[in-house]
């Protein structure tokens, strides 16, 4: 099969985007795989697939899946290179967006400034959201928010939607992403594994973040990551509500008022170049 796609970015997470709003499209986990290899196929961290909306309420549907061929809930770096795509594709003359996922409808404002805000919904903190067994744990509390004693860190754990678990670390250069991200990611505690954050405070408006991925290892950005490390420093007393999120592959603002608010995203989207590959 001969594929059209678009390959993407959003602060250095990266995307095949696939534009099946014309046809339906289903691809299969090892053609996922292909498309997701850095040398035997494209390369990215998750492919996007753009549906027509199937509600009357949404403009368009889309699906995510990691670059191992795992459907997932959500990606914010993601849900920004979609808009990118729709408007630049003339496949929609709105500014304001809104799409399904598999369990969010997501609201999108594209910015004069080709930034992209996305409303992520509100954080849900309840350990069964993500899931997350904490039997038999005692936390630490900070603020009144619940830190669980997990391979000798401490955890605050949140799902946007798709589970984060984050921990503060002193300096993110240093911190061990390579060995204790993948111990936290696949710990027995997560059902469905878990996003691995590092966050390290620079100040009540200012974080570094690094996150190991579910499934998809480091990556240079993680959106739902960013927010989940946010609202999380929040809670804990350490942040407050607008905070700009350092990444390694760039910045990301994060905004939340609290309690059942949503969560706002904003941050760039950037299409690298047009491309076909013979699946
Ligand atoms: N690896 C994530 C999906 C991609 C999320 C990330 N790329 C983002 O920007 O939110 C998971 O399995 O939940």
């Amino acid at each position: 099969m001969r594929l059209r796609f678009t390959k993407m970015h959003g602060a250095g997470n990266d995307f095949v985007v696939i534009d099946a709003t014309k046809q339906p499209l289903t691809l299969t986990p090892e053609q996922m795989r292909h498309l997701g290899d850095r040398r035997f196929g494209v390369g990215c961290d998750q492919i996007l697939v753009i549906e027509p909306s199937t509600d009357a309420g949404a403009d368009f549907r889309y699906r995510i899946f990691n670059n191992t061929g795992a459907e997932v809930e959500h990606c914010g770096n993601g849900s920004r290179c979609f808009v990118r795509y729709v408007v630049d594709a003339g496949l929609t003359d709105k500014r304001e967006i809104h799409v399904d996922t598999l369990n969010r409808r997501l609201r999108l404002m594209l910015q004069d400034d080709g930034r992209v805000t996305v409303n992520m919904g509100a954080p849900v903190f309840e350990p069964a959201a993500l899931p997350f067994d904490p039997a038999g744990l005692v936390p630490r509390l900070e603020h009144g928010f619940e830190l669980w004693p997990v391979e000798g860190v401490e955890l605050g754990v949140v799902s946007m939607g798709n589970p984060h678990a984050v921990q503060r670390v002193a300096d993110v250069a240093t911190a061990p992403v390579a060995t204790l991200g993948p111990r936290i990611e696949g710990h027995a505690r997560f059902a469905r594994r878990v996003n691995a954050g590092f966050l390290q405070v620079l100040a009540r408006d200012r974080i570094a973040l690094r996150v190991y991925e579910r499934d998809a290892g480091e990556t240079l950005a993680c959106g739902t990551g960013a927010c989940a490390a946010v609202v999380v420093g929040i809670r804990a007393g350490w942040l407050d509500s607008a905070v700009e999120v350092q990444t390694r592959g760039g910045q990301l603002r994060i905004e939340w008022a609290g309690g059942d608010s949503p969560v706002l995203m904003t941050g760039p989207a950037v299409k690298v170049f047009d491309g076909e590959i013979e699946l």
